[in-house]
């Protein structure tokens, strides 16, 4: 028998060669029904797990928690059972003014704002994704017709700082488009790791608005924010589907 990863609760026989990869594991209940065939495998501590079809191809989904320590936890379990090629599907706060509620960010970038990263090595290691993870998500939102925004984001450890506003300013008059936590030990593990990674972030906050109260109507199920996440879901499978073909089975 396989060997079962500690956190994710999964083994070599269980996994995909794709893995979307939500923070929230409710996420998952709303990723099932664009799925065939859909099995749920495991539900450890934050790391909820399903997997099942799409146009032909075998694809999980993995929910990582909050934050880049439990984010590269998952990267890390599910490089070593097989998956090759993980795509965030997260949201974020914009940094941007004119970035909507549902819009979709999709990172070329990520600042390292993050702790998890900075402990696999030192911050002048890029966070950056796949190319051609990112360019067939681009092409992918290009013909889905989604609202969506390329640039970088900036993954962060905590809401909760003294200087939350000054620092968002910082990195928003420096042309950062986005702020969530995980992106950035996405990338930077599954770099170090040989793994394709990319992110796709949908805006449940606005520039300057209540980070709180949007938040909460997000969780609520508020309508843009909803849409944003299913165009999200959507462009991050249909990826998966074009890197299949580009790389005509060799993933
Ligand atoms: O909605 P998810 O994917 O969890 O992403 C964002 O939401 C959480 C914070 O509310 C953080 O994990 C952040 O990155
Ligand atoms: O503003 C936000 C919203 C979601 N996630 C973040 O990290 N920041």
């Amino acid at each position: 028998m396989s060997e079962i990863m500690p956190h994710i609760k999964l083994s070599l026989n269980q996994a995909a060669p794709f893995a979307l990869l939500p923070g929230d594991p409710k996420r998952l209940e709303r990723i099932a029904p664009y799925l065939e065939d859909v099995e749920e495998l495991a539900f450890n501590r934050e790391f909820k797990s399903l997997r099942g079809s799409f146009h032909g191809i075998q694809v999980m989904a993995v929910s990582t928690g909050i934050g880049g320590a439990s984010a590269a936890i998952a990267v890390e379990e599910l490089h070593r059972i097989g998956v090759k090629a993980m795509i965030r599907i997260g949201s974020c706060g914009a940094l941007k003014k004119g970035i909507h509620l549902g819009d979709l960010i999709i990172a070329n970038g990520a600042v390292r704002n993050d702790g998890a990263s900075a402990s696999y090595v030192d911050l002048a290691y890029p966070a950056v994704p796949d190319p051609e993870l990112f360019v067939a998500l681009m092409e992918s939102a290009r013909e889905l017709g989604s609202v969506f925004h390329t640039g970088i984001v900036r993954s962060h450890d905590s809401f909760y700082i003294d200087d939350e506003k000054e620092v968002c300013d910082y990195w928003s008059k420096r042309g950062v488009l986005g702020s969530d936590m995980e992106t950035s030990a996405l990338f930077v593990a599954g770099g170090l790791r040989g793994v394709k990674t990319a992110s796709i972030l949908n805006t449940v906050v606005q520039y300057e608005e209540s980070l709180e109260e949007n938040i909460n109507l997000y969780t609520d199920g508020e309508s843009a924010m909803m849409r944003g996440e299913q165009t999200e879901i959507l462009t991050a499978l249909h990826a998966f589907v074009r890197i299949s073909q580009n790389q005509e089975g060799r993933i």
